[in-house]
């Protein structure tokens, strides 16, 4: 049997519209609108569409989008005032800055400077110990992004293998928290990983955060695991033009899996989607107000 395509796409359009739902309350019962600040240092084109896709996407759910484009040779201290002064704005509910910042800038200072209230990236380390320790925090937004498709497909993850590929701190180290806070037995697996495909082959789960174009080919995959394709990398497509693919060799994993994300249309589209959650939750904890059910972990 073919592969269940799980549509991130139209999942994502679905969370926006609660959140917009939420948003359009909460300015009709308290004359409150969200608000999130976004800031790009430097040039960079990849993260030039993304701001501008978040950008839109905030104001389509009725939110206020606040961008500051800083120069690729802004002083970390200019980075780090900006940082204090949205902290300090009861406008600014929610405050992203887009990685990577340029090499000159201490990119754990920064996002340690951000008030871990407004952190809806969800990077900050107090946020991150309490995600760690099962206590309320804000939730990375693509680890977030991929739960809410796993919860949605599975139902249950109790005592499912996982095996998330890559450790980074964006994407690999809170999926792993997030699954074990689901009661996986959770293994992640990085570039020393020993014999990978046997790792990946014992996987009820997998979740795939490497940033390599289709490196998880059909023949690591069990027969009806659940195939989570996080990697988003651009890659030339013969004519001149370039394309989006992800880390899983789609068709080899499609044949053998019970259920894969697309790239594009799986993850990508879940991350802008959980960032809105997440925005709406930060201005309901902001206002002692009770938070949308259903859009944290
Ligand atoms: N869909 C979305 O919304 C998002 C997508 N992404 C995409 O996800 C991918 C990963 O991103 P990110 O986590 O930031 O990447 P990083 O480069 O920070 O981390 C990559 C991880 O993959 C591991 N790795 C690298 N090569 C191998 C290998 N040959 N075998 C096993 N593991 C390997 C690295 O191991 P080690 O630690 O040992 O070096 C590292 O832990 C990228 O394609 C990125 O574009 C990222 C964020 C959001
Ligand atoms: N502080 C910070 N937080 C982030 O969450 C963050 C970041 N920095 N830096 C860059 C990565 C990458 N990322 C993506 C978001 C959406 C799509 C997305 O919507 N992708 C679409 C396709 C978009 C396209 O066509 O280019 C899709 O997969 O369907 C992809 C990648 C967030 N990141």
């Amino acid at each position: 049997m073919p592969a269940t395509i799980i549509d991130g796409k139209a999942f994502a359009a679905r969370v926006r519209g609660e959140v917009a739902g939420h948003v359009s309350r909460l300015k009709a019962d308290h004359g409150i609108t969200p608000g999130l600040a976004v800031v790009l240092v430097g040039e960079d084109p990849a993260s030039q569409v993304y701001v501008r896709s978040k950008g839109k996407q905030t104001v389509e759910a009725g939110m206020n989008s606040y961008e500051h484009r800083l120069e690729a040779d802004t002083r970390q201290e200019d980075l780090l005032a900006l940082v204090g002064q949205l902290n300090a704005d009861p406008a600014v509910h929610g405050i992203l800055v887009q990685l990577p910042l340029p090499a000159h800038i201490d990119s754990d200072l920064v996002i340690n400077a951000i008030d871990p209230a407004k952190d809806v990236d969800g990077f900050h380390v107090s946020n991150v110990g309490l995600l760690g320790t099962g206590q309320k925090s804000m939730v990375p937004c693509t680890p977030l992004g991929c739960l809410m498709l796993l919860r949605d497909h599975l139902g249950s993850l109790s005592g499912l293998d996982a095996v998330v590929v890559g450790r980074s701190n964006i994407v690999g180290k809170p999926m792993a928290q997030l699954l074990l806070g689901d009661s996986c037995t959770v293994t992640i697996a990085h570039s020393r990983t020993r014999d990978l495909a046997a790792v990946v082959r014992r996987a009820d789960i997998v979740v795939a955060a490497v940033g390599r174009p289709g490196m998880v080919t059909g023949d690591w995959i069990k027969p009806g695991a659940t195939v989570i394709d996080v990697g988003i990398n651009r890659v030339d497509a013969g004519d001149g033009k370039t394309r989006l693919v992800g880390d899983c060799d789609y068709d080899s994993c499609a044949a053998v899996a019970g259920a894969i994300t697309p790239v594009p249309g799986g993850v990508g589209p879940m991350t802008i989607a959980c960032l809105l959650a997440n925005t709406t939750t930060a201005c309901c904890r902001a206002n002692g107000l009770p938070e949308p059910e259903g859009l944290t972990a």
